[in-house]
């Protein structure tokens, strides 16, 4: 059985440039991602996004500016624990990105991501994002370098995936 544990990731976007943030410790050391982490109980998923990228770049996002783009499952070999991370985007915030304890942000062109130093699955959902679609993703690692096995689709909505899912 499958321990599911849920997960944000959030992607501020202006104009060709897209927020990631150097990791500082932690899960995904030394890696470009985008600002999220752990849903703590009797949190909603939403503010869960928001607080982590407050807490992680010092940024404000109102929930409700906050878009639902994508889905995406990890699992490890030999660990019972599924990562399941919401991934929301949005063009709409206030205050400056600055670094924290956690995250280095740093501003990329669409065309510059530095997939070398990100999470492999990155370079294979990342399209979906930056061309503005909806996306399901699931991704089987063995270690943290390779991934063994995966699947990518584009979706329609996020609330019929989601009600499917149910
Ligand atoms: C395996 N391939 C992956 N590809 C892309 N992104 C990945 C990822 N695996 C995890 N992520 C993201 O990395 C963050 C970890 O968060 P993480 O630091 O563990 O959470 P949190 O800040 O709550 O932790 P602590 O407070 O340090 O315990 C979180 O956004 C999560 O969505």
């Amino acid at each position: 059985m499958l321990l599911k544990k849920i997960y944000t990731l959030v992607f501020i976007r202006k104009e060709s440039q897209i927020l990631l943030g150097m990791k500082k410790r932690g899960f995904g050391m030394n890696k470009w991602n985008g600002f999220g982490g752990k849903v703590e109980p009797n949190e909603q998923i939403i503010d869960a996004a928001a607080r982590e990228l407050k807490e992680e770049c010092c940024l404000d996002v109102k929930t409700s500016n906050l878009k639902n783009i994508g889905h995406l499952e990890f699992t490890f070999e030999g660990d019972s624990t599924m990562m399941d991370v919401r991934v929301f985007a949005t063009d709409i915030f206030e205050g400056t990105p600055s670094e924290t304890e956690e995250m280095a942000p740093k501003w990329f062109k669409h065309d510059q991501i530095p997939y070398d130093d990100m999470w492999l699955d990155d370079r294979l959902w990342f399209p979906y994002m930056l061309k503005g679609k909806l996306f399901y993703g699931r991704f089987h690692y063995q270690g943290f370098d390779k991934i063994l096995n995966y699947h990518i689709e584009e979706l329609e909505s996020m609330e019929s995936f989601y009600a499917k899912k149910k």
